[in-house]
């Protein structure tokens, strides 16, 4: 069975949310993205979603733009996300890995290689937000194969398409919360639980919510409706306030336990 859907099961039992950080790997470099995982998995993170950073982010806002960046300068690709969830699972992390990378990465990696990699790097699933619909079939007939869930993304605006959308669906449904790019909000898309709501009529797979959520109340709402709660761009900060602390070796654990700190207060 599937690592992701294992959590989900394991959660229902538990009556909890899961918790979906986002962290983009290689910023500040790549060992330190395979401590943070662990700190991740410590303050109760349930699944991770590690970033592969891209030159031309279009869904992302500036604090993960600005991660992108960080880690393009010491040319880290999929494959060296790849070898952080090995590196993280090595070190003990028991959590399932979701793949997070734009499609091109994956072209230039080329589809056979790239799901012999992603199977053989205990990946459990992928989230591909820009996977143009025409070309999907053949990644996800693929990703069968290989047992990898490709999770989709549905907007509020997707209407009428939600059940074609999530129809098959495995692991989970990403319901985004708001329009626009990622990054922190105070308010979300009017009627946003409507839309929840709507897409839970459609299916029977989990449903998480992302998009601009950053703190406890925001995930506590949201919890009380979904299986799973996303989080990248508050993390994703965090990660960037602490990099002053994570280079320095006499503060570098100040600077982990600052990210776990945050981390720990959103599962609470
Ligand atoms: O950063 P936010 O607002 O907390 O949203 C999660 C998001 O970071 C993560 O899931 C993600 C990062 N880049 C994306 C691009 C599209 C969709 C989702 C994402």
């Amino acid at each position: 069975m599937n690592l992701i859907d294992q959590t989900f099961s394991r959660l229902k039992e538990a009556r909890e949310t899961a918790l979906i950080p986002f962290l983009t790997i290689g910023d500040p470099d790549v060992e330190t993205s395979v401590e943070i995982i662990a700190q991740l998995e410590a303050a109760g993170a349930d699944i991770v979603e590690l970033g592969v950073p891209y030159s031309d982010p279009l869904a992302d806002g500036p604090v993960i733009q600005r991660a992108s960046q960080r880690a393009l300068k010491h040319q880290v690709n999929i494959r060296s996300c790849m070898e952080a969830a090995v590196k993280a699972r090595s070190a003990g992390v028991k959590l399932p890995f979701i793949l997070f990378t734009y499609y091109n990465p994956v072209l230039q990696f080329g589809l056979d290689r790239f799901f012999d990699e992603v199977k053989k790097h205990d990946i459990s699933g992928l989230i591909i937000p820009d996977l143009p619909v025409e070309e999907s079939a053949e990644l996800l007939r693929r990703a069968e194969a290989a047992e990898i869930h490709v999770i989709p993304l549905v907007a509020p605006t997707s209407k009428e398409r939600i059940k074609s959308i999530v129809a098959g669906a495995k692991g989970f449904i990403y319901c985004v919360s708001s329009l626009g790019v990622t990054g922190e909000r105070s308010s979300f898309y009017e009627g946003v639980e409507e839309f929840i709501g709507q897409v839970k009529e459609f299916t029977d797979t989990p449903v998480a919510i992302g998009f601009g959520i950053s703190n406890r109340e925001q995930a506590e709402r949201f919890s009380r409706i979904c299986d799973g709660v996303v989080v990248g761009s508050a993390i994703v900060r965090t990660i960037e306030e602490s990099i002053p602390l994570l280079q320095n070796a006499d503060t570098r654990q100040d600077g982990l336990l600052q990210i776990r700190k945050f981390v720990s207060q959103l599962k609470a």
